[in-house]
C-alpha cells in the first residue's frame, strides 16, 4: 500500500534513485546490485503500477536510467489511450511550455495537436529545446495558424497581456487552463493597479476559477477556464490557508521572505538575468511591490474572511529552479507550534503533492526539483507566540506547469495525479 512517506534517499544508491524518479512511484521495489553486472530484481506491491506489464527493454530507457543499467531496463512510457484528449500548447517554445510538453509526452490520456510560438513560429520544437528531440513532435507555428477545432484543451503559456486577447479569440469548447497573471485577480481595478493596464476580458475574468488545486479542486472540476497561480503565491497560500482558515495565526504581522530560481522569469534575453550578473550573489526585487502581493492577499484574505495585509520580498537566487518561501507568523493566543503543525497535516493528509515533513526535518529545493511536489515544515521561533513556516516547490512545476496539469485532469475528470507522480530529480 502505498503512503504518502517521501521516499528515504539512502535505501538507494545513486543509480536506484534515478531508476526509481523514472517509474510513476507507487510502485515500491527494490534492486539488488552483484558483482560487476547489475542484476535488478523489482518487487512491484502495486497491482495497479504502469509497468508489471511493460517490462520492455528499451534504448530510450537505458539511456534516461544511465547506462549502468545495462541488464535490463524498464519501459515506463505511459502507453497513450487509443483516443488521446487532443491538447494544443501555446507558448511552448517558452520555460513553462516546454515544462508542459515534458509532461504531456508521458501522460497516458494526453496527445499533442499543436505547439505555437511567436519569435520561434515556424522551427522545429527540437532546434529550439534539444532535450526534446527523441519525441518526434511537430513543429512549432503561429498562434494564427492553429487549428483550435481539432482540439479539446489548451495550455496557454503566454506573457500576461497577451494571454487575454488570445483567450478572448478561443472557441468556447476548449478547456483552458491558463498559467499567466490575466485571470488571477478578482478585482479587474487591482489588475489594472499591478499589471500596468486595464483588464480587456472582464466577462472571462468573471468566468474563470482560481486554479490553487488543494484548495480549490471542486471548482476546478467544473470550470472551463482555470486561472493557474503564481509560483511565489503557490508555496505561500499553501501553507498559510488552512492556518488563517482555523484562526490559528494572526492577520497581522505575516513576513514573506522568498527566493526563486531565474527559470521564473521566462525564457526572454534580460540583461539582469545573464550569469555575470547572477552568479556567485543573490538580490531582492520588487520590494514592498511586487505584483504578486494582490494574489497573495486575495486567496490569504479569503481563507481568513478579513482583509489581510503581508510584507513580502522576494529575491532572485543563482540556481535553476526551485523556490522557496520563509513565512513568519505570530500564533493566535494560545495557539502552539504542534497545534500549526496538526492543522497542516490532517489539512493535506490525503494531498498527494503536498507534503508536511516529519517535525524538525528543513525542506530543501534540491529534494523537489523537477517534481510536482510542495515540502513543507513549521518551526517555533526564538521569539515566544511566534512560528516560522518553510515551503518549497519548483517553479516550473507546482509553480506553473505541474499545477497546470493538475488542474486539466480534474477539469478533464481524471485523477490529478495522472502523469505527474515523477519524485523529484536529485543530485
Ligand atoms: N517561469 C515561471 O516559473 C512561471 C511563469 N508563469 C507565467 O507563465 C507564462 C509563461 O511564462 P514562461 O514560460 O516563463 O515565459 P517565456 O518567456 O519563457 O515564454 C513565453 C512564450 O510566449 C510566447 N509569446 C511571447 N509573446 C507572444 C505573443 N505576442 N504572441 C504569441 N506568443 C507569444 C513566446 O514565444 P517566442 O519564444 O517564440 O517568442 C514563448 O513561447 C507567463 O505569463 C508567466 O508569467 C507562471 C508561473 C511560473
Ligand atoms: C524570478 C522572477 O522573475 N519571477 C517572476 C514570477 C514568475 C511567476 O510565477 O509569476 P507569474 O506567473 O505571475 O508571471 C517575477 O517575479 O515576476
Amino acid at each position: 500500500m502505498y503512503t504518502k512517506q517521501p521516499i528515504k534517499r539512502r535505501e538507494a544508491g545513486v543509480g536506484g534513485s534515478e531508476l526509481s524518479r523514472s517509474i510513476d512511484i507507487p510502485t515500491l521495489f527494490l534492486f539488488v546490485m552483484s558483482n560487476e553486472l547489475f542484476h535488478l530484481t523489482f518487487l512491484c506491491f502495486d497491482s495497479g503500477c504502469l509497468w508489471k506489464d511493460e517490462m520492455k527493454v528499451t534504448k530510450a530507457k537505458r539511456r534516461n536510467a544511465g547506462n549502468m543499467f545495462v541488464k535490463c531496463s524498464v519501459n515506463t512510457k505511459a502507453q497513450k489511450a487509443e483516443k488521446p484528449i487532443r491538447i494544443g500548447v501555446l507558448g511552448a517554445s517558452g520555460y513553462t511550455g516546454s515544462e508542459i510538453v515534458r509532461l504531456l509526452v508521458n501522460h497516458p490520456h494526453f496527445g499533442i495537436s499543436f505547439l505555437t510560438a511567436d519569435r520561434k513560429a515556424g522551427q522545429p520544437l527540437s532546434s529550439v529545446f534539444p532535450h526534446l528531440i527523441t519525441q518526434g513532435l511537430p513543429n512549432l507555428i503561429a498562434v494564427k495558424d492553429a487549428d483550435f477545432s481539432g482540439v479539446d484543451a489548451v495550455f496557454c503559456c503566454l506573457p500576461h497581456g497577451t494571454t487575454q486577447d488570445i483567450i478572448k479569440g478561443l472557441p468556447k469548447h476548449l478547456k483552458i487552463v491558463d498559467l499567466s497573471a490575466d485571470f488571477r485577480l478578482r478585482d479587474i481595478s487591482e489588475y489594472e493597479e499591478w499589471y500596468g493596464q486595464p483588464h480587456r476580458a472582464p466577462d472571462l475574468q468573471k468566468e474563470a476559477v482560481y486554479g490553487l488545486t488543494e484548495i480549490s479542486r471542486e471548482a476546478i472540476k467544473d470550470a472551463r477556464l482555470v486561472a493557474n497561480p503564481g509560483c511565489y503565491p503557490t508555496t505561500i497560500q499553501i501553507p498559510l490557508f488552512p492556518l488563517l482558515k482555523g484562526n490559528l495565526v494572526r492577520v497581522e504581522n505575516i513576513i514573506i521572505d522568498s527566493k526563486s530560481g531565474v527559470t521564473g522569469a521566462g525564457r526572454g534575453a534580460k540583461e539582469s538575468n545573464m550569469y555575470a550578473e547572477l552568479a556567485e550573489g543573490i538580490y531582492s526585487y520588487g520590494v514592498s511591490r511586487h505584483r504578486h502581493v494582490p494574489e497573495i492577499e486575495q486567496g490569504l484574505s479569503d481563507a481568513a474572511d478579513s482583509k489581510i495585509t503581508i510584507s513580502f520580498t522576494p529575491h532572485l537566487m543563482p540556481i535553476i529552479r526551485g523556490m522557496q518561501s520563509t513565512i513568519y507568523v505570530e500564533m493566535a493566543s494560545g495557539v502552539t507550534v504542534d497545534d500549526l503543525y496538526q492543522q497542516l497535516r490532517t489539512t493535506y493528509e490525503d494531498d498527494e503533492f503536498v507534503v508536511l515533513l516529519e517535525k524538525g526535518i528543513v525542506p530543501r529545493t534540491h529534494d523537489v526539483r523537477g517534481s510536482n511536489y510542495c515540502l513543507m515544515n513549521v518551526f517555533p521561533d526564538r521569539i515566544p507566540g511566534r512560528a516560522i513556516i518553510i515551503s518549497v516547490i519548483d517553479n516550473l512545476l507546482k509553480g506553473a506547469s505541474g499545477q497546470a496539469m493538475q488542474n486539466l485532469n480534474l477539469m478533464l475528470g481524471l485523477p490529478e495525479s495522472t502523469g505527474l507522480l515523477s519524485p523529484a530529480l536529485f543530485p
